[in-house]
């Protein structure tokens, strides 16, 4: 693994996007594994930005998202589907159709067997990961089998409990969603790993320095040959 830390957000996410820009700019045909949750938001905005400065494109891009939830209403602000739209989508010139989400209000079965078959016929180039305070990857929560592909989970309290901030109750926090698998997740040609704040500090050393466990689903990218991570001082203050 490739860790760096960083002592002010703005460098890290300055750091990360510098990454993309360089990688699109060798392959503007690049296939990226995206994330949702509030970690990314700043590196899109700063890939919004460079597409306005004309540094890069996404017109030859297709994307793939980790997860969605399961029983939200189709206006919902935080599907992960209205995320994407609001926070990247629809400021850049990505072709839409190219852009895919697992879908959370379709029949299960015929979901994760649609998304495992995209998967296969589009290895991702660049797998973006936040990391849950439990060391969930994608909506993978903990005891999630290494081997796992796409796949119907039940979330859990602490990730609804964490989430709820984003929602008006605890409640209104969907108990399952459907996610890409680990297996799926580490075939990424390269990983990159952003976590910032206190509340990763206990899930990021466990990720570094722990035992490769299915109880933090995050150790399994120590086995990960091309794994970058960006921290801040706050998410990377037990490594030291
Ligand atoms: O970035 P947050 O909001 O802390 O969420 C952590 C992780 O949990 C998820 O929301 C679940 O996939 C990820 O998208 C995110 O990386």
């Amino acid at each position: 693994m490739n860790i760096q830390v960083f002592q002010s957000k703005e460098a890290l996410y300055d750091a990360v996007a510098k990454v993309y820009i360089d990688r699109l700019n060798q392959n503007p045909n690049l296939t990226l594994g995206l994330a949702t949750g509030t970690t990314p938001i700043p590196l899109y905005k700063k890939l919004i930005k460079a597409y306005q400065e004309k540094l890069i494109s996404f017109k030859g891009v297709k994307t793939f998202n980790l997860d969605e939830y399961i029983g939200l209403d189709e206006s919902h602000p935080e599907t992960y589907f209205n995320f994407m739209r609001r926070e990247l989508f629809n400021h850049v010139d990505i072709d839409l159709n190219q852009t895919h989400i697992p879908n959370g209000r379709i029949d299960f079965n015929e979901a994760m067997k649609d998304y495992q078959l995209l998967l296969q016929e589009n290895p991702i180039d660049i797998q973006l990961l936040g990391i849950g305070s439990n060391g969930h990857i994608g909506f993978n929560e903990p005891n999630t089998p290494f081997d796992s592909k796409t796949h119907i989970i039940e979330l859990a309290l602490k990730t609804r409990i964490d989430n709820s901030r984003l929602f008006n109750s605890l409640d209104e926090v969907p108990t399952h969603a459907i996610t890409m698998g680990i297996s799926e997740i580490l075939e990424a040609k390269e990983i990159i790993v952003i976590a910032t704040g206190k509340n990763k500090s206990d899930a990021v050393y466990e990720m570094i320095k722990g035992p490769v466990t299915e109880s933090l689903p995050a150790s399994i990218l120590q086995r990960h040959k091309n794994v970058m991570v960006f921290l801040d001082t706050d998410a990377a203050h037990k490594l030291t």
